[in-house]
């Protein structure tokens, strides 16, 4: 727990060891896969890793065995239902459900099984649909949320209030980050499910490889987004582990926008796709608006370093070299 004269700061260091146990969970998805990248890259050699075949996390049973036996130091929550404006508007109750469950078994388990700090992921969509601009973390809960991804948002923001409860009542290190629109490698490119960006990018390379002249868009294209590149995430990620242990989330974002249009004109830019744009606006727009205000990070110190042209080459890159077509 924190002891330091602002109450924020670890009383120990995450960096300190790299023979410590930490176990990632959701270890294949787009942020534990960059996370684990990340923590191999800084010579971290024990970390506990299980596929979702191998444990369950919806099984409170499973998972309560799990940390009795291995009893990890360290847990990073990167395993949830996730999944683009579509998704979350067509399988709420996946969305509500599963994530309160995985949330609800890991956390408590963490907790009963000695583990020294365990850090939780939310996502920007815990904010009000009309939250004031950029999102500061004290916009939480003071006005109704985005309806298409709200049962998402709320088991998300019941994450961020298990872990200040802990903290509360037994003196626990648990601590959250709110990450923005995440991409890049292991992304989930799904035609339908995925969230625009890795959408986009497979509409507009199956387009350019089939000679279409057109291509589809969700929605007016008025929207704006913040985007992170994921090998940044994972590097605030070991930063919030490192560096901070207070009670409230804390946002972690690129600190730059772009309307929905801006977007599909650079993906399609980066693939290469020479045809029109299409907005069918019958698809839903979602939160107008998230920016996050992310000063209270930026304040102990940590910044994003991949720009959104950049990420997008790399995750372009690693499409093409890694998906089955
Ligand atoms: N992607 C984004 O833009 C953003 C993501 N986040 C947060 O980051 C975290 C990770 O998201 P992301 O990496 O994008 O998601 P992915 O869908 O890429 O990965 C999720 C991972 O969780 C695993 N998982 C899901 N259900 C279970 C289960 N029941 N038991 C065990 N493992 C399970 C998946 O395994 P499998 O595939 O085998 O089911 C997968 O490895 C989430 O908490 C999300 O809210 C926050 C903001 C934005
Ligand atoms: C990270 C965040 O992600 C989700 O929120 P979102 O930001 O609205 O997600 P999105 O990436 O799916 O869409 C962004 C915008 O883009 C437009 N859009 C255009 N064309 C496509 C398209 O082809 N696919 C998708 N998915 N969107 C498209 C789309 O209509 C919308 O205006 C949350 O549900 C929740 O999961 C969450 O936390």
């Amino acid at each position: 727990m924190g002891d330091n004269s602002n109450g924020t700061a670890p009383v120990s260091s995450f960096l300190a060891d790299k023979s410590a146990k930490i176990f990632v969970a959701g270890h294949r998805g787009l942020v534990g896969s960059a996370i684990v990248r990340k923590l191999r890259n800084l010579g971290f050699t024990n970390l506990l890793l299980r596929t979702h075949s191998e444990l369950d996390l919806t099984r409170q049973n499973d998972v309560e065995s799990f940390f009795a036996a291995e009893k990890p130091r360290f847990v990073i929550l990167a395993a949830a239902k996730v999944g683009g404006i579509h998704a979350n508007k067509t399988y709420p109750a996946e969305f509500i459900g599963i994530n309160l469950q995985i949330q609800t078994n890991v956390i408590d388990s963490s907790y009963r099984h000695g583990v020294q700090k365990l850090l939780f992921l939310g996502s920007s969509c815990i904010y009000p649909k009309f939250a004031p601009q950029p999102i500061p973390e004290e916009a939480l809960l003071t006005s109704p949320l985005e309806p298409t991804n709200e049962w998402y948002a709320v088991a998300k923001i019941a994450g961020i209030k298990m872990c200040q409860a802990y903290r509360i009542q037994y003196d626990w290190d648990a601590i959250s980050g709110m990450p923005t629109n995440l991409y890049g490698p292991n992304d989930n490119f799904h035609p339908e499910n995925s969230h625009v960006l890795p959408g986009l990018m497979r509409r507009f390379h199956e387009a350019k490889v089939n000679g279409a002249k057109e291509v589809v868009v969700w929605g007016t294209g008025s929207p704006l987004r913040e985007f992170l590149h994921v090998d940044d995430l994972a590097d605030a990620v070991v930063f919030l582990m490192e560096k901070y242990s207070g009670l409230g989330h804390l946002n972690v974002g690129s600190g730059k926008e772009v309307t929905i249009k801006e977007l599909a004109e650079l993906v399609k830019e980066v693939v290469g796709f020479e045809g029109a744009l299409v907005w069918d606006s019958s698809k839903p727009d979602g939160t107008p608006r998230k920016l996050m205000d992310s000063s209270k990070l930026a304040g102990l110190g940590w910044t994003p370093k991949v720009s959104l042209k950049d990420g997008l080459v790399d995750t372009y890159k690693w499409y093409l070299e890694n998906l089955k077509q």
